[in-house]
């Protein structure tokens, strides 16, 4: 078991967020958020990094409490890739996957080829090699997207934590994306907004107004009656007659 969350729950200004959440994601398993706009999934991804404190309920990384755990040892087992991830800063491309590497790095440790060698791959996974000279404010929305999860790659975690990380991404860099994440052999909690790329999860957790409401494998969430009650919306399923792939089509109830 990688990380293990017992009946998590975030209120603010009296009004709760988030309730009950409890789930458990082993090793090397692909863990798919999915849910409604504001239903909860980035709060629930932000505490599992360690970045929002829980109201309620605990987190248990890779068998150490995550509440008494130091910054940089989170740092040194998850990365983080959060939806609006942005830097004011001027940096280059290469200083800000560099950056991935700070956990690892100190006066007895300084930056050597390794680092180097890390950045580098980072860099070529996501396909952006030879924009390591260009400054961040100068890229595309879907460029940053793929540099900041080259950063988090660079971080050589084992859990990775993505929120809606094919967001901005054309549809070359969406699929990419998508099998980079089925190929990397890591642990991964990914919060999805399109339900075709879910099906490629293992399991998938539905949140629903703060909770989480269904834990499972994708042909046993998505299902017409739980898109219908979560989402409001009528799906049907086809099948691909290439390689008989389920697909869902979706049509509002007003259709
Ligand atoms: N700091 C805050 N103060 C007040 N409300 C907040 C705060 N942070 C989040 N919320 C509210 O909590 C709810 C859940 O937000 P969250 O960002 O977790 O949803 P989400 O499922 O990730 O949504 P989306 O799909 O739109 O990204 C939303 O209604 C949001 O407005």
């Amino acid at each position: 078991m990688m990380i293990r969350a017992s009946d998590l729950g975030w209120r603010t200004r009296g009004k709760t967020i988030l309730q009950g959440a409890t789930l458990e994601v082993e090793k090397g398993e692909v863990l798919g958020l999915i849910g409604p706009n504001g239903s909860g999934k980035s709060t629930l991804l932000r505490m599992l990094a360690g970045l929002l404190k829980p109201s309620q309920g605990h987190i248990e990384l890779a068998g150490q409490e995550l509440a008494r755990m130091r910054q940089r040892d989170i740092a040194r087992i998850i990365a983080f890739v959060a939806q609006q991830a942005d830097t004011s800063d001027r940096i280059t491309v290469r200083d800000a996957v560099e950056l991935g590497r700070t956990p690892w790095l100190d006066a007895l440790r300084p930056w050597s080829e390794e680092d180097s060698r890390h950045v580098a791959n980072a860099l070529a996974t996501v396909e952006m090699q030879g924009f390591e000279t260009r400054d961040w404010i100068t890229l595309s929305g879907g460029e940053r997207q793929r540099v900041h999860i080259a950063r988090a790659l660079a971080q050589s975690p084992q859990l990775l934590l993505l929120d809606e990380p094919t967001n901005h991404l054309d549809i070359h860099h969406q699929l990419s994306i998508m099998r980079l994440i089925g190929q990397l052999g890591l642990t991964t909690v990914v919060a999805l907004h399109d339900l075709n790329q879910a099906m490629s999860c293992d399991r998938l957790g539905v949140l629903h107004q703060g909770r989480l409401i269904a834990l499972g494998s994708p042909a046993e969430i998505l299902t017409p009656d739980l898109l219908h009650c979560v989402f409001a919306v009528r799906a049907t399923e086809l099948i691909d007659p290439a390689d008989g792939t389920r697909v869902l089509r979706f049509l509002s109830m007003t259709s």
